[in-house]
């Protein structure tokens, strides 16, 4: 069936989740029901992790939204990043950290790519250490995403793969993960900021490497196991086994699915 493009700003994701899959829209909608559907887990009294990024800010709204109404009430945050802190923070939502909450209820995060185990990059918005600290120690851990980040295989989009390391001699890291995965074709570039071209520094003070792979990786674990070994990298963006339920949405509608 052909579709045609609303793409109104204005679409209600509520009405939209409820509507017959004739409309098509725009990505930014679709992250927003995504996100709406995943808030639909919140609880009041939920020790929550925040996600970053496009997708998770959405989610973050409609969480403040709902404490503005009553609808929620004892929420506490674990920002996932110093902008989802501010954007967190200015909707009233009360904030904490992991040294005082150490285990969370649930964790709403978007993702860049997910592949067909549930499996995940994440990090192109540069939060991935944060992201991956608060979002492993969640009893739930919810991830959201349009359909265009279904992958089929971790790194199979053809975008970064993003892998925290220490500004220290970063060529020299990048060098050595480049040649880590030399049989899959691997490219690394040290990301830099749009800004004024000068190296993208993370919230912990850390230059991005994005590996960019031609071909499959094979196993993820030995994968992230390896460059974890590698002296001068601080984490990687693959979240292996982590994500408990994953809510996408796509034109024909949205789908929740829960890890076995
Ligand atoms: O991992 C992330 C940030 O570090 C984001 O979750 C990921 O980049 C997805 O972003 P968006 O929702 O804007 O597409």
């Amino acid at each position: 069936m052909a579709l045609a493009y609303l793409g109104s700003k204005k679409a209600d994701p509520a009405a939209v989740m409820s509507s017959p899959p004739h409309l098509i829209l725009t990505q930014d909608e679709l992250k927003k029901i995504a996100a709406y559907k995943a808030v639909e887990f919140v609880e009041s009294g939920m020790v929550l992790g925040l996600g970053t990024g496009s997708t998770a800010k959405h989610a973050i709204d409609r969480i403040g939204e709902l404490l503005q109404q009553g609808k929620l009430a004892n929420i506490i945050g674990i920002p996932t990043s110093t902008k989802t802190h501010e954007q967190a923070s200015s909707l009233g939502i009360p904030l904490s950290d992991l040294d005082t909450h150490p285990v969370l209820d649930l964790a709403i995060d978007g993702a860049d790519e997910v592949d067909p185990d549930m499996n995940l990059v994440k990090g192109r918005g540069g939060s991935l250490l944060r992201e991956k600290m608060i979002e492993g120690c969640c009893k739930k851990f919810v991830v959201i995403v349009d359909e265009s980040k279904l992958v089929a295989h971790v790194g199979g989009s053809g975008l970064a793969m993003p892998v925290e390391i220490v500004p220290f001699c970063w060529k020299f890291t990048a060098q050595k993960l480049e040649s880590m995965f030399e049989e899959a074709g691997c490219v690394a570039k040290l990301r830099v900021s749009a800004e004024n071209g000068e190296p993208y520094v993370t919230d912990n003070g850390n230059f991005i490497i994005d590996l960019y792979f031609k071909k499959d990786i094979g196993d993820l674990r030995a994968a992230g196991d390896a460059m974890l070994r590698l002296a001068g990298v601080v984490e990687h963006g693959m979240f292996i086994d982590m994500a408990t339920t994953l809510i996408v949405a796509g034109e024909f509608g949205v789908t929740v699915r829960n890890k076995c």
